[in-house]
């Protein structure tokens, strides 16, 4: 790896330390009133760094981290004003106290929406209507808790600045010396999610971001991620909240207004979704316009820069300050994609990947059973698998055929999880998994491959192999010598560092069967492999079946009747969500009954 490439790597980390550095330095040198005027929009920067972390990094659009924010803030607060009188110190009290409050807000909030399974829109909505909801409850609501008095529409006022040390030793800090502090909280908080989203958990989010489908059919708890990063979204609003009342002394409603909401998004997109720096780059940016050219911190302008600013933005910078300057910094390093176009033909090995089976099942235990009974899924008045009992079990494959619309996908995903159904059961070797979720069904060792080959796009190859084989093993070295070695089974080493969207169709369909291996499955369904592969490729996906056969119990939905032949199997015909007809295929295929199905004849049937 390049020099340049390793520091485009490391860029979420250098940049971000000597921008630190910088503002550290400018602080000597800025008048107090600018210090003062920063240090607003560093807390805003944290405020956007919250909702990348939900929007950018985890794909939900929030408008309610200005409700964490808001919230962190007045309790926060009123922990300061309580303790600076038993302490002499606020800061060290509020700030925990903020976060703290803040994720708890967000965890109830995030309860909501995640394990409701609200779509992307009705969350929006969702943590909008919560923070008009405090926007109005905080108008009229009044209470004094110990010494500090929260006064409806007058707010909370009274609430302490940034002292150092304790009881009467402790020192009021000037806006300079506050300013030095902002910058380092918010330094610490964004080195701390940096760190969180570089790791494990971020890769995770990443794969919800991108397909929260697939991460759940790779075993992954998608609701439980998405909880826990919108908690910690929210305790980084929270902070940010506690810090903006120590630096404005007060806090009032208008914390919880439509205007404080929108402003965040903008921050981010201004920056660059995504990249948790870009926040506090948009903050500035859009602060400093404000300043400048629109009449001071809250100049009456502001909003007219702000809309000429979003309008350029569109028109020129989609991707925001960040993604632009990343977007040209990548131009200049190595292009891994290219090897995409390298296509050697895919040869699979029996003996490697028998090996690769059997160490799988000395992992994952023997192969499973699946077995449905009176399995039947409706949608309206279409009823795609109408009380199909059957069992399948390791040994010899199985494919599943019909015409267009008989039930075989649907089939496949009541057996998954992924469809509810509303009447009878599916066991995976021998255990009820009727009414568990996909990734109960991924634990109990079901791997699934969809009829369109799901990968993760934005991450390379041998990645995508890694997310799978460390789900099912939960150990980093363990994934990556499993993952290297279905990289190399499926002659795919070349596109290791290959975006997994740069691949064609035909090589996605691989590396998702790969991803599918990687989970060592007992039980495993693949609709539609083949699609997209060339002939030579099909003979080999038809050893991998095979072999994969003996190992595991394997269910093959599939239209190429050649490539059905060639797995020897045991065949069973779908017709309007029904068992139509079983053998093997030789005999179906001269049995008139299903010729009729497939023509649309009414001849036999
Ligand atoms: N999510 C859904 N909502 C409504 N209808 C659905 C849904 N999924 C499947 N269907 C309907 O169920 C029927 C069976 O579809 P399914 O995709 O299972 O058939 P298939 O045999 O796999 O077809 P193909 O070979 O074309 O993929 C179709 O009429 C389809 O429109």
């Amino acid at each position: 790896m390049s020099l340049s490439e390793k520091l485009h790597r490391s860029a979420g980390l250098v940049f971000p330390a000597l921008a630190t550095l910088a503002a550290l330095a400018a602080a000597a040198v800025i008048d107090p009133y600018l210090a003062y005027v920063a240090t607003s929009w560093v807390i805003f920067g944290l405020l956007g760094l919250s909702l990348d972390l939900v929007w950018g990094r985890g794909g939900l659009l929030s408008l309610g981290q200005t409700a964490f924010y808001g919230l962190g803030g007045y309790f926060g607060s009123v922990v300061a004003i309580n303790m600076v009188t038993l302490t002499g110190n606020s800061l060290i009290w509020s700030l925990p106290a903020g976060a703290a409050f803040g994720a708890l807000s967000a965890a109830l909030l995030g309860w909501i929406i995640f394990f409701a399974r609200m779509g992307p829109l009705q969350a929006t909505i969702l943590s909008y209507t919560f923070t008009l909801l405090l926007w109005s409850v905080s108008q009229s609501f009044s209470m004094n808790v110990g010494d500090a008095a929260i006064g409806g529409d007058n707010g909370l006022s009274g609430i302490p600045g940034v002292v150092v040390g304790f009881g009467t030793a402790a020192e009021a800090l000037g806006p300079t010396e506050v300013f030095v502090v902002a910058v380092l909280i918010a330094a610490a908080a964004y080195f701390l999610c940096s760190w969180l989203m570089r790791g494990t958990f971020g890769r995770v989010i990443d794969c919800i971001r991108i397909d929260a489908q697939k991460t759940e059919l790779l075993g992954y708890d998608v609701r439980r991620y998405q909880l826990a990063n919108f908690a910690v979204a929210g305790a980084v609003a929270g902070l940010a909240g506690a810090l903006f009342g120590a630096w404005a002394n007060y806090i009032n409603p208008t914390i919880f207004s439509v205007q404080e909401a929108m402003l965040v998004p903008i921050y981010v997109l201004v920056g660059g979704l995504g990249t948790l720096a870009g926040a506090f780059v948009g903050a500035i940016v859009i602060g400093a316009l404000s300043f400048y050219l629109g009449g001071g911190a809250v100049g009456g302008q502001t909003t007219l820069i702000l809309g000429v600013v979003l309008i350029l933005l569109v028109l020129f910078l989609r991707n925001g300050l960040l993604g632009a300057l990343d977007a040209l910094w990548r131009r200049t390093l190595p292009d891994h994609n290219a090897a995409a176009r390298e296509t050697g033909s895919v040869a699979i090995d029996p003996t490697v990947l028998e090996g690769i089976l059997v160490e799988a099942t000395g992992r994952a235990g023997p192969a499973k059973s699946l077995a449905t009974s009176d399995l039947y899924k409706r949608f309206g008045g279409v009823i795609p698998v109408d009380k199909v009992t059957r069992e399948f079990n390791p040994g010899r494959p199985y494919s599943l055929i019909g015409p267009n619309g008989a039930g075989k996908s649907s089939y496949l995903k009541a057996c998954a999880g992924i469809y509810q159904p509303e009447a009878g059961s599916v066991l995976i070797g021998g255990t009820d998994v009727t009414g568990a979720a996909v990734v109960e069904r991924a634990r109990q060792g079901m791997g699934v491959k969809n009829q369109k080959p799901q990968v993760f796009g934005e991450l390379t190859v041998l990645d995508n192999l890694w997310m799978a084989a460390f789900s099912r093993t939960r150990d980093k070295a363990a994934a990556a010598a499993i993952s290297h070695k279905i990289l190399s089974m499926l002659g795919m080493e070349r596109q290791a560092a290959v975006q997994a969207s740069a691949l064609s169709h035909g090589q996605q369909q691989w590396l998702d069967i790969g991803m599918v291996l990687c989970l060592a499955p007992r039980v495993v369904l693949l609709d539609e492999p083949a699609a997209g592969m060339t002939n030579e490729e099909t003979c080999e996906l038809s050893v991998l079946v095979r072999t994969l056969a003996r190992h595991a119990t394997a269910i093959v939905v599939e239209h190429d009747m050649e490539f059905v032949r060639t797995l020897e199997g045991h065949v069973t015909v779908l017709h309007q969500g029904k068992v139509f007809a079983e053998g093997d295929i030789a005999a179906l295929r001269g049995d008139d009954r299903v010729l009729d199905i497939y023509l649309g004849r009414r001849e036999h049937v």
